[in-house]
């Protein structure tokens, strides 16, 4: 391997500046007379970043954690760093970029590091300290009532896995949240989302063929981006057609995404290799670190996988955009998160409770509790979790957790009785606020569109419910107030002018008393606009006023004489205000031009744009 590449080496240095030679590697430049000792440790630091981990090293990067309970966890480990890349980075400044090279040796089964594979990690606190359910029996062994979670899940936890946490390479894995082990490999282990992965679908039979286009991943947190971008990987590498590189668009920097670019060009030079980039948050880069891949994604040096959770028409660069295949993920259904929590529990060896308690069962070995979860509970926690699978996973993760924690703390006695999971614990795990709405997102715009539409439908019942769902999840109630005040004008108007009185005053009330009292307030005036009779014939009226003055050609036309103020002498003699008729004066109607003459003729109540 070495000599192959010394001698690409040193054709590159003939080639090129004769005293400098580029690694085929690391793509950095280095004097001739050290490429020799550089490759000897560039090309260790690969294979050891190769043999990482059985392959996860060409994993997207670890997602951010969103409850406590995580974010210590994932703070210690940073998963899919291969190593040459952390030597690289204790060279230089730390990156977020890392590679992977293809062909990863698989660490052999009762290798250190093979002990304990993602999916066998039983529970493990955030120091690391092992809490995994030990002495849990296998589902086959579940008393009365208790049924195996998920036929394919994944074996339970054994009591040897806690061994694991404080040892080489694979403690970490056991401190990874509960969402990152449990990340699906392949298809089949990839719930839901059957829209676009479906069978006989594009996306589908594109996967299958080993040909992936450039794609743009866009759904909401939790749905499943990181882990597809995460499978497509996986078949690239099983296929060994390409490289495989991740970049987090909140870290990365431009002068890295020049170095993707840089050795992407070298992989396919050298090694006829093509490039799949994987972008997490890509809405996060700016205009000029999107341009800088573009060329390269037109011309197939780079294949594109963006993941964001905002709407690409507006925070990707139109022109990427346009190289891409966009990918609509949805929120996962009530069933597909059943199933990821059913996997979950059987890789965590705890039982489903179907009904029945089993308060009399043995304890197993006698010496730990076996640990149940009721079916209502999950059910619960796979509707609370609003699609969102990490939400859903690490609070089944911390309502196991706290209940180990407390049966450990509990009277000896109650320490061999079996733990069981209820509905009650599960919802302290999960915070609903959060889950229904998310202000800085889409569905910030989504629901109050939504709200704006339903009172324009005068549907008093859904504009409550609109109204809901942004003040439950957070909403700032004068963002709410300031779209009332706007209704009442633009779609009320004068069919009721008591309308706008409405909105401000509502404005008003929840400026000065704020949440959650004003609630009711903004809740009475979106009624009050839903119930009141509509009439936009104002909102038009100015809007044709507002398309008349940006389509007219020319300098505008001078106000007439006649309706000018004439309070100098100058004026006066100029012929301001000259023949104006002052209505008060006469008794009937009075015949004057109100607009300049060459629009004498428009009614904007009843007048359309040429151009509209
Ligand atoms: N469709 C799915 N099938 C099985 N597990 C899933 C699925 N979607 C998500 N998960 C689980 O949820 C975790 C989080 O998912 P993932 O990181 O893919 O979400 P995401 O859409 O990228 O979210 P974000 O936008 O917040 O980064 C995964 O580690 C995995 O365990």
């Amino acid at each position: 391997k070495k000599e192959a590449a010394l001698s690409v080496a040193r054709n590159m240095a003939q080639q090129n500046n004769p005293g400098a030679v580029q690694c085929p590697v690391c793509s950095q430049d280095f004097e001739a007379a050290s490429i020799n000792s550089h490759l000897d440790v560039c090309l260790l630091e690969a294979e050891q970043g190769d043999q990482k981990e059985d392959g996860k090293a060409d994993t997207p990067p670890c997602k951010k954690s969103r409850t406590s309970a995580d974010t210590a966890a994932a703070a210690e480990f940073t998963p899919g760093q291969g190593a040459h890349l952390a030597a690289a980075a204790s060279r230089s400044a730390p990156s977020a970029v890392f590679s992977v090279f293809q062909g990863s040796k698989r660490t052999k089964p009762g290798e250190p590091h093979a002990s304990v594979s993602s999916k066998q990690g039983g529970f493990a606190n955030t120091n690391g300290a092992d809490l995994s359910p030990k002495g849990v029996k296998a589902p086959g062994s579940s008393p009365r009532g208790v049924r195996a979670a998920g036929a394919d899940a994944p074996r339970p936890a054994a009591s040897g896995a806690s061994a694991c946490a404080p040892r080489g390479p694979c403690a970490p894995e056991s401190v990874k949240p509960l969402a990152e082990r449990m990340r699906p490999d392949t298809l089949e282990e990839y719930f839901g989302q059957n829209k676009v992965l479906g069978e006989n679908t594009l996306l589908r039979s594109l996967l299958e063929s080993q040909e992936v286009p450039s794609l743009v991943l866009w759904g909401p947190p939790g749905c499943g981006k990181t882990t597809l971008a995460h499978i497509i990987a996986g078949n690239i590498k099983r296929n060994g057609g390409a490289r495989f590189v991740s970049l987090s668009a909140t870290s990365a920097s431009t002068a890295e995404v020049r170095e993707v670019i840089k050795q992407a060009q070298n992989e396919l030079r050298l090694f006829k290799r093509r490039t799949v980039l994987f972008i997490d948050e890509i809405h996060r880069f700016n205009k000029a670190q999107q341009d800088t891949f573009l060329p390269h994604v037109e011309c197939g040096t780079v294949t594109l996988i963006g993941a964001t959770t905002e709407n690409p028409s507006f925070q990707v660069n139109a022109a990427l955009l346009s190289r891409c295949r966009v990918i609509v993920l949805e929120k996962l259904s009530v069933e597909a998160m059943e199933a990821i929590l059913l996997r979950a529990v059987g890789s965590l060896g705890v039982g489903v409770l179907q009904g029945d308690r089993a308060d009399s069962e043995d304890s197993g070995d006698g010496s730990e509790p076996r640990i149940y979860i009721e079916q209502k509970a999950l059910s619960t926690i796979a509707h609370l979790c609003d699609g969102d699978a990490r939400t859903g996973l690490n609070g089944l993760q911390l309502a196991v957790q706290a209940r180990i924690s407390a049966a450990r703390l509990g009277q000896a006695s109650e320490k061999t009785q079996p733990i069981i999971i209820q509905e009650d614990h599960v919802k302290e795990g999960l915070q609903r606020s959060h889950i229904l709405y998310d202000r800085a997102g889409e569905e910030h715009y989504n629901c109050i569109s939504a709200l704006h539409k339903s009172m324009r439908g005068s549907h008093e019942n859904a504009a409550l419910y609109w109204l809901g769902r942004m003040l439950e999840g957070g909403e700032d109630p004068l963002y709410v107030a300031r779209r009332l005040v706007r209704f009442a004008s633009e779609d009320v108007g004068l069919a009721d002018p008591m309308a706008l009185t409405q909105a401000v005053s509502a404005f008003q009330a929840c400026h000065v008393i704020g949440m959650p009292e004003c609630d009711v307030i903004l809740a009475q005036c979106a009624v009050y606009l839903a119930r009141a009779p509509k009439s936009v014939e104002v909102y038009k009226a100015y809007g044709n006023v507002k398309a008349c003055l940006r389509n007219h050609q020319g300098p505008l036309p001078p106000v007439p004489l006649h309706l000018r103020n004439a309070p100098t002498r100058l004026m006066k003699n100029l012929g301001y205000a000259k023949g104006y008729k002052y209505n008060p004066a006469f008794s009937e109607p009075v015949e004057q031009d109100y607009l300049p003459e060459e629009l004498k003729e428009i009614s904007f109540f009843d007048w359309t744009p040429a151009n509209v």
